[in-house]
């Protein structure tokens, strides 16, 4: 086969590339800006190259939590996940698409978040907490490597911030004020290795979307990952050196339906083991959420009321996770929209 037009040799262009479009972020922002614009109206889907996060970091990052999840069961779950969602989440617990599905996600998994220490005034907040980490004496490097990745995953995400606003018309740092005190949260998965069978209800994560603003996902060589596109799931596969960034349902609300959160599910070959980590990257708690001026007016009216960015993930995880509900949290202040 000759080669196509486009560079490419015909035959050999991954399943995706169409729906998932690879963004170099070391062109000028408003070239790259526009890619993002026509990732965000298309699946909402799209790679990142030139990102800026070390390599050799984030397989740090892979090697800690390979080690983490080699550790005995009863050790996983002395950090078993808390009340503000950071800790230990134990194999087959999470059910993302419990309709279709004959047992949980084939998957465990960790949360961090933002550390907020028990006697900050952030403390009192729905989600915001001190982390959970694992005994330093397991592994005495867990959690410097962590915070440094977290650290710059969150740099990566202020970036993107930049050319979400651009896509969207507005200034450059029209999202900063909103991310002071960012809800972040860094999660760590891993998958057993077991087949996934769709037709049996058996999956390494359910079919959903994400409940967030934005998603920075990083995955191991092993593929898995599958996006909902043209009455189909089509495979997202791993490119190294990448970040996989996709829009969640916040942002689809933030912008009336205009910018996609995409259904998305993994389904692993049971070859070997699969580790992913999620950064779920969300405005402050009290970030009013209400339709963005660039994306509604008289032709367009507001679909959705007002909300804030913590009673949205609330009432997210409400839905799917059955030990939340969205005012339980003891000592939650009362959440109140401004203006
Ligand atoms: O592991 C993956 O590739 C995706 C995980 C995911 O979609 C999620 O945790 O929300
Ligand atoms: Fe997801």
């Amino acid at each position: 086969m000759g080669p196509a037009p486009n560079g490419h040799v015909m035959g050999t262009v991954p399943h995706g590339e169409k729906e998932v479009p690879v963004i170099d972020l070391s062109q000028s922002e408003v070239a790259a800006a526009a890619q993002v614009r026509a990732a965000c109206l298309g699946t909402g889907f799209f790679y990142v190259a030139n990102h800026g996060v070390d390599e050799a970091l984030v397989e740090n990052v892979f090697q800690e939590n390979k080690d983490f999840f080699t550790l005995p069961e009863p050790e996983k779950r002395r950090i078993l996940a808390d009340e503000n969602n950071r800790g230990y989440t134990p194999m087959s617990e999470e059910t993302l698409d419990a309709p279709h599905q004959t047992e949980g996600d084939t998957k465990e998994g960790l949360y961090f978040g933002r550390e907020v220490l028990p006697d900050s005034e952030e403390a009192h907040m729905p989600l915001h907490g001190p982390n959970q980490w694992p005994a330093q004496d397991a592994l005495p490097h867990y959690r410097h490597v962590t915070e440094t990745y977290f650290r710059a995953v969150t740099a990566l995400g202020m970036r993107l911030l930049r050319l979400l606003a651009l896509a969207l018309d507005l200034p450059p740092e029209h999202f900063h004020p909103m991310f002071t005190r960012p809800m972040l949260f860094l999660r760590p998965l891993h998958y057993a290795p077991r087949r996934s069978h769709p037709e049996q209800g058996i999956f390494g994560a359910g079919a959903h979307s994400d409940y967030g603003m934005l998603t920075l996902l990083k995955t191991d060589e092993h593929p898995g990952l599958q996006i909902w596109s043209g009455g189909k799931f089509v495979d997202v596969p791993p490119r190294p050196g990448t970040f996989i960034v996709n829009l969640g349902d916040m942002l689809e609300r933030w912008t009336n339906g205009r910018f996609k959160s995409t259904l998305h599910r993994v389904v692993v070959d049971g070859s070997a083991d699969r580790y992913s980590i999620p950064f779920f990257f969300e405005p402050n708690f009290d970030t009013v959420v209400e339709c963005l001026p660039s994306c509604c007016g008289p032709d367009n009216p507001a679909r959705y009321p007002p909300t804030t960015s913590g009673q949205h993930l609330l009432d997210k995880y409400a839905e799917t996770h059955a030990g939340y509900s969205a005012d339980a949290t003891p000592g939650a202040a009362p959440i109140t929209l401004e203006g």
